[in-house]
């Protein structure tokens, strides 16, 4: 089911749109809202090609995404702080930028959270509003947190309670943290762009327009690359990937005689230049593919699709870093709930409680390899430090099968995305390279074996509760066998980063785009500014170079704070 809509004035606005506003609804939304697009066939997934979506929209992907809001382990930040070799990146230094984004909301409905999170972790003040869901604890949760609490459970430290998994040290079993205030989706673009703010006469937001190219403005200092234009054009029909341009929206027409710099091509393109900097927000898969677009690349690898040299940035769509999806499945002796759709949308619509308030289900379990795992015995482990985790599996109650959508953190491969021609409205060549090292393979084999040794325990199987481990279980089937079925249904989470990764000051000596080295090859320096250029800088999922043991959005946000009193030290 979707929710009647009026249709929006722009399939690019958010603005109104009641499916965008329904947390529930993130998996079941129009194509319009995305870019639609997929992975090459990867040959890790036995040359699957799998979707991988993005948010057309204002509000990019935290529009149509999940709404699960974790910050990733300590441990990841102090990483970034290693790789750039700039402290400021460290978890202790980036506190306040952690807690800048939030606005920590009551559950609607009256639910008391006391217990299931911890208030020293948390901020009021902030634009994004976080909550958890508006019901309390059902029978699949209560049986987990007992075994979160027991006593035979204790062979593994993950599976114990804790309270907060956004404290930094996200192991063991705890509740989810939605991005969503009084039952609705709190979005970059709701948080950010609310209508008081879409009013400021500063302020121009265009709609169904598509950056082409980002341009040299003019010669900066010292002969240095001064990039700080954007090539527009409207976007007028979508179809699948992306679409053809046509003529100029009046909003396009208005900002164009607002700027004396603005120049009207022959063919419905328009130049904008920024008096100060331009921010590049694209997004991890789109930024890298507007600057490989403009020149900004790989010399070799653009000269082969046609495009003109405007500075050799070997790194730029290297070391894409993403978390992948395992369908691991428990047959239960549970009921099948059966939600009466009309009545739900009904009780949102009436006051925004009811199962389509929340997203996804309560509890998460996030757990490592034990140090002593086969695996570490011939690779190094990847994980950032011991307090992060190598995995996470959603403990979903469903019938008459429990899903386990687990995902493996910490990857070793990488991947890249690369023009597929020099024209911009093609789709870029997303490919993650899914499988592609050996460890990754063999550390999802370990950890389904911790996960069914969770659903082992005695809260889950009394009365029968979970019957029997359905699969893929690597001590039942053949290693082929097992292989097999794993690359049939994985998928990715859509948490792409490292595609514009920013590493330490000063001249790269490591910038060789070769992504095995782990970052990529830098793109950006630690405050965001393209490398070798002036003007530009890229803030979003992109910079950050390794992907972190939980979901994307939360850092994105942190980034973005940091990003801004960068920014604003510049120009103070
Ligand atoms: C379906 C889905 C579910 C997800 N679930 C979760 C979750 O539960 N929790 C979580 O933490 N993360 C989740 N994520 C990931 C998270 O939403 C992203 O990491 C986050 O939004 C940041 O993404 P980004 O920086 O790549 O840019 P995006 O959010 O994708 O934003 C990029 C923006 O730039 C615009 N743009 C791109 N190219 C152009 C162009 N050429 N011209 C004009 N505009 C352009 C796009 O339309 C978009 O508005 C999910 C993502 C998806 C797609």
């Amino acid at each position: 089911m979707s929710a009647n809509n009026t249709p929006p004035l722009s399939p690019s606005s958010n603005e109104g749109i009641e499916n965008l506003q329904i947390p529930a609804f993130w998996n079941r939304l129009d194509k319009r809202y995305d870019w639609n697009y997929s992975t090459t066939p990867q040959a890790g997934l036995d040359g699957r090609s799998v979707e991988y979506r993005r948010g057309w929209v204002v509000g990019g992907s935290s529009s149509i995404n999940a709404c699960g809001y974790t910050r990733g382990a300590k441990d990841d930040y102090d990483l970034w702080a290693r790789i750039t070799k700039d402290k400021r990146w460290s978890w202790e230094a980036m506190w306040p930028y952690l807690l800048r984004n939030e606005n920590w909301t009551l559950p609607i409905g009256g639910r008391d959270p006391a217990g299931q999170f911890d208030p020293r972790y948390h901020d009021t003040k902030g634009n994004v509003r976080v909550a958890l869901a508006w019901d309390g604890p059902n029978a699949h949760d209560l049986r987990a947190l007992e075994a979160a609490t027991s006593k035979e459970m204790k062979v593994n430290e993950d599976f114990r309670f804790n309270l907060d998994m956004n404290d930094g040290s996200p192991r063991g079993v705890g509740w989810n943290q939605f991005t969503a205030g009084g039952g609705e989706r709190s979005s970059a673009a709701t948080a950010y762009l609310p209508t008081h703010v879409r009013e400021r006469p500063n302020l121009t937001i265009l709609l169904n327009t598509l950056v082409l190219r980002v341009l040299p403005s003019r010669e900066g200092e010292g002969g240095q690359l001064d990039v700080r234009s954007v090539e527009l054009a409207p976007m007028i029909a979508r179809s699948g990937g992306r679409s053809s341009s046509g003529t100029l929206s009046p909003a396009l027409q208005a900002l164009a005689s607002d700027l004396s710099s603005a120049v009207v091509t022959p063919n419905s393109t328009r130049t904008v230049t920024a008096s100060k900097e331009l921010i590049l927000s694209a997004g991890a898969i789109n930024s890298p593919h507007i600057l490989l677009l403009s020149g900004i690349g790989n010399r070799t690898e653009l000269e082969e699709v046609g495009v003109d040299v405007v500075h050799d940035l070997p790194g730029v769509g290297k070391g894409m870093s993403d978390h992948v999806n395992v369908v691991v499945r428990w047959r239960a002796n549970v009921s099948a709930e059966v939600i009466d759709e009309d009545q739900a949308l009904l009780q949102w619509r009436t006051n925004r409680t009811g199962p389509f308030s929340k997203a996804t289900d309560h509890l998460y379990l996030y757990f490592r390899l034990p140090d002593n795992s086969s695996v570490f015995e011939t690779w190094k482990d990847p994980s950032p430090g011991r307090g992060s985790a190598h995995f996470e599996l959603p403990l979903e109650k469903s019938a008459p099968e429990i899903p386990g959508y687990m995902a493996f953190l910490t990857p070793y491969s990488r991947g890249t995305v690369t023009l597929s021609s020099s024209n911009p409205y093609d789709p870029p060549l997303i490919d993650p390279n899914f499988l592609s090292h050996p460890f990754d393979l063999a550390a999802i084999t370990e950890g389904i074996r911790t996960a069914n040794a969770f659903y082992s325990s005695p809260s889950f199987k009394r009365d029968n509760y979970i019957m029997e481990f359905i699969g893929p279980d690597p001590d039942k089937l053949s290693k082929e066998e097992f292989e097999r079925e794993i690359k049939k249904t994985m998928g990715s989470f859509l948490h792409a980063v490292g595609t514009t990764a920013m590493g330490p000051w000063g001249v790269d000596d490591d910038n060789d785009g070769d992504g095995a080295k782990g970052v990529g090859g830098r793109v950006v320096d630690p405050e965001f500014r393209v490398r070798g250029v002036k003007g530009s800088r890229v803030v979003d999922a992109g910079v950050i170079p390794y992907v972190p043991s939980g979901h994307t959005q939360a850092p994105v946000y942190i980034v973005a704070e940091r990003a801004v009193d960068f920014i604003r030290e510049t120009w103070m």
